[in-house]
């Protein structure tokens, strides 16, 4: 039995993080930041309905969720998300108008196999609810630029992409196999795929370029020019209209091969990267009709970062230069 004591669940490890001070730091930073710029800081229960996450096509996955049925013989789940139980909270309380809200705490999200991977991961953040179209994008990224110092990470980059370029794309593809496909970046599978559906020029072009294509605002132009689909030029423009907006335009570049994180996503979508992290670190995008399921329709976008992957490539960035 006195070796059971030491063991630790498969969803578990040993420490959630052991440089907290670094955390606690850098979360302060965070929250003056998204303070200064009118986000009001809320806490967050620890445990929603399994209904509230997933009671709806654009919600989250029920195997991601940590789950248990409570004394009325309904699903509750632990947090599993800020941006869905926020969106209740705004339309439980009757808001009207923007609102901004930013939050600080863990979610919990099963893994496939865990193997000595955390389920537990620590994000700050920022939801802002009401700004609709190009001016609730820009201000979301402002907010992300004048953040990124705090991170205490050198190297950020971060990729845009468009979920309505996304949905057009699976549309005009049809065929459930692509998001996989994708998610590769897989050419030939692409190429299979092109002619089992029997895929002509432009899209077929567009296809084979799309593993590749990322990089700067050279590469949305070349798509831009070359695209005849009118809703796939028009997702594309928006993201260049959004780019020439922004002042510092450095740590932005695009990935046209982005699938969302979550499938709320309506328009931009974000990753924010660190050559020190094989996970993201930030992740956010535009959800406008996540609030439909509230029965209200307010136009929504936020970010968050992820101080679990943050810290760890901290770690290793600190370690690359000893
Ligand atoms: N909730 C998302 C990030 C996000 C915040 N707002 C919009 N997106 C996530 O955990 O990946």
């Amino acid at each position: 039995m006195e070796e059971f004591k030491y063991l630790i669940p498969e969803e578990s490890i040993d420490a959630i993080m052991d440089n907290v001070a670094t955390l606690r730091t850098i979360e302060n930073d965070l929250r003056q930041v998204f303070v200064k710029n009118g986000y009001l800081e809320v806490l967050m229960p620890s445990f929603e309905y399994v209904d509230l996450y997933n009671d709806m096509d654009i919600g989250i996955e029920e195997e991601k969720m940590f789950q248990y049925i409570n004394y009325e013989g309904k699903r509750v789940a632990l947090r599993t998300d800020f941006t869905v139980p926020l969106a209740r909270l705004y339309s439980s309380k009757k808001e009207q108008g923007e609102k901004r809200y930013c939050y600080f705490g863990k979610v919990y999200r099963k893994e496939k196999r865990h193997k000595g991977r955390s389920s537990e991961f620590f994000q700050a953040g920022v939801e802002l609810l009401g700004k609709a179209g190009y001016e609730g994008d820009i201000e979301c990224l402002q907010v992300i630029q004048e953040t990124l110092s705090s991170l205490q990470l050198k190297d950020i980059k971060i990729e845009m992409s468009s979920a309505k370029f996304y949905h057009r794309l699976l549309k005009l593809v049809d065929d459930e196999s692509f998001v996989d496909i994708l998610k590769k970046r897989d050419l030939s599978a692409i190429k299979k795929l092109i002619e089992k559906k029997q895929i002509q020029s432009p899209l077929k072009d567009l296809l084979i370029q799309l593993p590749r294509c990322f990089g700067d605002i050279d590469i949305l132009k070349k798509m831009i020019a070359i695209i005849q689909d009118e809703e796939l030029k028009a997702a594309l423009k928006e993201l260049e209209n959004l780019y020439n907006h922004l002042n510092n335009k450095d740590v932005f570049s695009f990935d046209l091969a982005m699938t969302p994180s979550m499938k709320y996503y309506t328009g931009i979508m974000i990753k924010g990267y660190s050559p020190y992290s094989a996970e993201t670190i930030i992740n956010g995008g535009r959800y406008d009709r996540l609030m439909n399921h509230f029965h209200k329709d307010v136009p929504a976008i936020g970010f968050s970062y992820d101080l679990s992957h943050i810290l760890n490539a901290l770690e290793k960035e600190g370690e690359s230069h000893d």
